[in-house]
């Protein structure tokens, strides 16, 4: 019986979650080949090191298939709609940082609030028939977002990566997206909204609510616990 813990396989979450867990002892590695997905943990007994995909891990915890696992903030509450029931937030990792925008195009001069973009968005459909189209991966929170500001007349169009580019191919005319530096905005000439910021996120350790714990796992939890918080 061994906790399982689920760690980004690759990508900008994988390393720095590694140095986060070596700065409090533990030692997680990437074993076997390059292309292999397996991995250790030294330092304490009795934990599986579990490499996925950061936009997996939200699900993974939830069907209770790991207990405990690192993403952002924004795939947790994206992908699991009753997240608090769930996960648990264990400790906030310090990197990861990013924010989850609405932005419009830097051309439309008169929108730069979600009243305006209300506005906007009732002209739009009447002049062009179909409703304003939200480029986005985050449909739920875009969508409670959105509900919660009065918003209705858009529609979202699913974009899975380079969302910014959407605007540029006229498949959206605005997009839902993740900004750390700003610096895609930018260069898609695009800018956010003054009341857009949807979620702010960061690389977050969760411990699952329904996995199954087993005496022997519940002590390595508090270990591991006692590790990360002292
Ligand atoms: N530019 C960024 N700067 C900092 N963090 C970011 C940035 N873009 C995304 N993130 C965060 O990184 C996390 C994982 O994103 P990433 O794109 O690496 O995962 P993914 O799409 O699941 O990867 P994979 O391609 O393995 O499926 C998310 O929580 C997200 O908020
Ligand atoms: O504000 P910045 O520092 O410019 O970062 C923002 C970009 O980073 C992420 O994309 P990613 O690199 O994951 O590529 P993707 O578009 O394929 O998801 C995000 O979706 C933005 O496009």
């Amino acid at each position: 019986m061994t906790l399982k813990l689920g760690v980004p396989s690759k990508g900008r979450l994988m390393e720095k979650t590694f140095d986060w867990f070596a700065k409090r002892g533990l030692q997680l590695s990437r074993t076997g080949s390059e292309r292999e997905y397996a991995g250790a943990v030294e330092g304490i007994d009795g934990v599986e090191l579990v490499l996925l995909s950061a936009g997996e891990i939200p699900r993974e915890l939830a069907a209770g298939n790991i207990h405990l696992g690192v993403t952002g903030t924004d795939l947790v509450h994206e992908k699991l709609a009753r997240w608090e029931q769930e996960v648990e937030e264990v400790a906030e990792m310090g990197f990861g940082f990013a924010d989850l925008i609405l932005a419009v195009p830097t051309c439309w001069v008169d929108v730069e609030t979600l009243e305006d973009l209300d506005a906007v968005a009732a002209a739009f459909r009447a002049e062009h028939g179909h409703r304003l189209r939200v480029a986005t991966k985050y449909h739920r929170l875009v969508r409670e977002f959105l509900t919660d500001a009065g918003v209705a007349d858009y529609q979202l169009v699913d974009s899975q990566g380079a969302t910014e580019g959407t605007v540029k191919n006229e498949t959206a005319e605005m997009v839902a997206d993740i900004t750390s530096t700003g610096e895609t905005l930018r260069a898609n000439h695009l800018k956010i909204l003054g009341d857009g910021l949807v979620l702010k996120s960061q690389a977050t350790l969760w411990r699952s609510r329904v996995a199954p714990y087993s005496d022997a796992e519940k002590a390595t939890l508090k270990e591991l616990r006692d590790k990360i918080v002292s």
